[in-house]
């Protein structure tokens, strides 16, 4: 039944959708009947205020067998490696290196329960900031759910394929696929194995496509690739517990059935996923390094014109051609943080090291760039057409924001690299004044 999903296409759409089982489930003409088709409860889910203009305006109305409201209270549960106290930790500029976090071996661990953050900025009761997490998991979500109060997850996975139910049907994410579930959105992730990934939480408002100014109609990420689960629905009548993420801090609540209840939806605010091997890749076929940002696939932007709380940006497989040209990227200090995670392969300015289900983290103005091995073999490489990044795929969160690490990224996880400056330090002096 995984195998053969069918999903809506387009970014962004008007989707309606109906559960095959049910037709015509969908009322016709209004939202709110007196009675609803098949005795379904009528439900707005609204992503964006009310009032917000057309362009940014997202909402979804669900036709469910039971309302979401019928649950028990919500209570507190252990929540310590999750937060959104981005002052707790002190701050630190050095570059930062870790190595792959490890994934459960002993024990049942679940998507939920293999949430850490590992830095971010700002406030969720704000609207205002961003988070990083990884997860790592080897069992499924039984009988839970969770939904995201805070913001937007942007998901990631490095390793392992994941099965996602939600209120607005199914998804398969596998490794090289990405899938943004929104605020509130209730989802359960089964995996395959042990399975890990990035997150890239956005607490301000929801992802949109960058413009593309002079490139045109078509490029980069095309709004047709993105795909959104169709209806389906389980009438299961079991104890179930829906996790909130509120403020930072985990709740449950119990109820006696599972909220992947809805038979019909319709509207503009829907999960969705994409597969990073669709990204139409653009880049200086003459000389010199383009700037990262053509690499971008999704942005949530601030309200500063241009200036992102976050961007995902991927360094896809491509050809490289430039001429008199150092083709790594160079060396740089920037107003924004970079965060980066690498899913599989190597990455081109630094080929050890930096490995798939780590991360690396150069925050606002701390100085990189390619390690030293790349430099040498970069200055003096027969600049002939070759591919870069073939088999590989590394991504950037980057931000405008001032991301703190968390204590659980600088001391408790235990894989933070302690030697990465020194991939650096055989930089070598290549000056010279010529001989009159
Ligand atoms: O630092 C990095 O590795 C990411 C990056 C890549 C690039 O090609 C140009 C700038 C940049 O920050
Ligand atoms: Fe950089």
């Amino acid at each position: 039944m995984w195998e053969d999903l069918k999903y809506l296409t387009g970014f962004g759409n008007e989707f309606a959708s109906e559960d095959p089982r049910c037709p015509a489930s969908l009322p016709v003409g209004q939202n709110s009947p007196q009675v609803c088709p098949y005795g379904l409860y009528a439900e707005q889910l609204s992503g964006s205020a009310f009032t917000a203009p057309r362009e940014t305006n997202r909402r979804s109305w669900l036709y469910r067998i039971c309302p979401s409201v019928l649950h028990r209270p919500f209570e507190r549960i252990d929540s310590t490696h999750l937060t959104v106290d981005f002052s707790a930790h002190p701050p630190n500029p050095n570059q930062m290196r870790w190595k792959p976090f490890d994934i459960p071996t002993d024990g049942q661990v679940d998507f939920v329960q293999g949430l850490r953050t590992l830095c971010g900025a700002g406030q969720p009761a704000t609207r205002h900031g961003l988070a990083v997490h990884i997860y790592t998991c080897n069992v499924a979500m039984e009988n839970k759910s969770m939904q995201n109060s805070d913001g937007d997850f942007l998901i990631v996975p490095q390793q392992g394929t994941l099965r996602i139910k939600t209120e607005f049907g199914r998804l398969v994410v596998a490794p090289n696929e990405i899938c943004v579930i929104q605020q509130g959105i209730r989802f359960s992730i089964d995996v395959e194995g042990p399975s890990r990934g990035y997150i890239l939480e956005v607490y301000d408002t929801h992802f949109q496509l960058p413009n593309l100014g002079p490139i045109g109609a078509n490029g980069l990420a095309n709004p047709r690739d993105f795909k959104s689960p169709s209806a389906w629905f389980e009438d299961l009548d079991v104890e179930h517990t829906v996790i909130n993420k509120y403020g930072g801090r985990l709740f449950k609540a119990v109820q006696g059935h599972s909220p992947f209840n809805v038979v019909a939806w319709h509207g503009n605010y829907a999960p969705y996923k994409y597969n990073l091997a669709d990204f139409m890749v653009i880049n200086s076929v003459e000389f010199d390094h383009c700037d990262p940002s053509i690499f971008t696939v999704l942005t949530c932007p601030s309200v500063r014109p241009g200036v992102a709380i976050a961007d995902f940006v991927i360094f896809p497989p491509r050809w490289s051609v430039t001429e008199h040209t150092f083709r790594p990227p160079y060396y740089h200090r920037n107003c924004m943080s970079e965060f980066m995670g690498l899913i599989h392969g190597k990455y081109e300015a630094k080929e050890e090291g930096f490995l798939p289900g780590g991360a690396t983290l150069h925050s606002i103005m701390t100085p990189h760039g390619p390690d030293a091995a790349c430099f040498e073999g970069a200055s003096t490489a027969e600049l002939k057409p070759v591919r870069v990044a073939d088999g590989t795929q590394s991504f950037m969160f980057e931000s405008s924001l001032m991301m703190a690490v968390t204590e659980w990224a600088e001391e408790t996880c235990s894989k933070l690299d302690k030697a990465y400056y020194e991939c650096w330090q055989p930089l070598k002096k290549h000056f010279r004044i010529a001989e009159p």
